[in-house]
């Protein structure tokens, strides 16, 4: 709550903002530019432990029971891969195995199905998304599916982003939650309209991609301004999809709420990291979405996930670091996940070693 003090520099500060806003609207630039350099958005609360919003993500963890079975943790799609990238579908897929999904499919080309296939019998691999009849194949799965991701290794063929689209169309049409990282967001920059407004999209841009979909929504690329601004600024652009910035420190918002995750994690920046985030984040906003929002106090089920997400890939780079140093990679990454979630997810302790990890919530 805002002490009597803050309560009135906050109603002097709307005056001079409502005062500026007007001088604003007779003069002189963009009054979102003017406006945002005058009163950043640094007045906005900040939540002081970000342990609060681990406790929200185990919240949202599903028990083990015996009397559960095959599927009920989760059965997730990842849509990508082609011949020059088979890595990041496996690496996303078999995150979300590991995670805790119980099957992991991965709708691939052709010439990339057996590769994956080779990587793991733990994956499910459909070698369709380069035929005439992807869009069908593909669809006749998705009632079983509970999450897809979809980017991750699709390379930019023409051919398959055209099969991509009309996969995103269906899986809207079922209401299946969508991750779209990598070239699936290449994708969304040539035609945002493919997830404006669908509530169940979370994006999960790298730096360069945020520049790419931030130039293409909104004709400019947000670099080097506020970054809670500006994912909040995206996220509103595209109809308050989830937009989860990656970074030094993770930006999370959904146009309203913005969260930070900067817990620990590694200087190393080897490929397939965000692939790992994208597969483990598949799982956590199907296990969020079915807790529901009163499980997650009132915040929505997509940020708590995403803030999970970023957490849990932070703690693998973070232990896979301390044990190989410069030549961590993915894999040693993907190999630290049970004992990394374990530690912020199954312990009532949560943080690691009582460090609680620092970061930021604006509201
Ligand atoms: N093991 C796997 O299968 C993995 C596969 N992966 C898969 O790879 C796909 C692409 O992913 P990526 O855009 O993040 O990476 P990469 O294309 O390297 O671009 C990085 C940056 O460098 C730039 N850039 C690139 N070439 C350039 C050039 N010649 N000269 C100058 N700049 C150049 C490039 O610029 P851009 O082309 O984006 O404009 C970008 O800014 C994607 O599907 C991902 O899932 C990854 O997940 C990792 C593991
Ligand atoms: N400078 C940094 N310091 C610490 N962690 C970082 C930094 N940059 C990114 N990360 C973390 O690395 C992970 C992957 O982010 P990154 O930006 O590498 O994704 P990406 O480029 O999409 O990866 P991929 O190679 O899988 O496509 C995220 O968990 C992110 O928080
Ligand atoms: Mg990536």
């Amino acid at each position: 709550m805002a002490s009597r003090a803050g309560a009135g520099a906050a109603v002097a500060g709307a005056a001079v903002v409502a005062v500026l806003s007007a001088a604003l609207v007779l003069y002189g630039p963009p009054l979102d530019a003017v406006l945002n350099q005058a009163f950043p958005l640094h007045t906005a609360r900040s939540v002081t432990d970000m342990e609060a919003a681990l406790q929200l993500v185990r919240n949202v963890v599903p028990p083990l029971a015996a009397w559960k079975h095959k599927g009920q943790a989760g059965r997730i799609g990842v849509v990508g891969g082609c011949p020059e990238y088979t890595g990041a579908p496996y690496f996303a897929a078999i995150s979300a195995l590991k995670v805790g999904a119980d099957l992991s499919h991965v709708f691939t080309t052709q010439d990339a199905a057996p590769v994956i296939k080779s990587y793991s019998p733990e994956l499910i691999v459909h070698p369709v998304l380069d035929s005439p009849s992807a869009v069908q194949d593909v669809e006749k799965w998705l009632p079983r599916l509970h999450a897809l991701v979809v980017g991750p290794g699709l390379g930019r063929d023409d051919v398959l982003l055209e099969n991509v689209k009309g996969i995103l169309e269906a899986s809207k049409t079922r209401g299946i939650p969508i991750v779209i990282d990598a070239d699936g967001l290449w994708l969304v920059a040539q035609q945002p309209a493919l997830i404006q407004g669908y509530q169940k999209a979370v994006l999960t841009p790298n730096h360069v991609e945020f520049s790419r979909l931030a130039e293409a929504v909104l004709g400019d690329p947000l670099d080097g301004r506020d970054r809670y601004r500006s994912v909040q600024r995206l996220s509103q652009a595209l109809g308050n999809v989830t937009v989860v910035q990656k970074g030094e420190q993770d930006v999370i918002s959904d146009g309203g709420q913005a969260l930070t995750c900067s817990r620990e994690g590694s200087s190393r920046r080897c490929g397939g990291q965000g692939d790992l985030l994208s597969g483990s984040l598949s799982v956590l906003v199907h296990w969020a979405l079915l807790a529901g929002p009163e499980k997650t106090n009132g915040s929505s089920p997509l940020l708590v996930a995403a803030f999970g997400a970023c957490a849990l890939t932070r703690q693998c780079a973070r232990q896979a670091f301390q044990k190989h140093g410069r030549a961590t990679t993915a894999t040693d990454m993907i190999r630290e996940l049970g004992p990394a979630f374990s530690r912020l997810f199954e312990t009532s302790a949560g943080a690691d070693g009582g460090v609680a990890p620092t970061g930021e919530l604006r509201l």
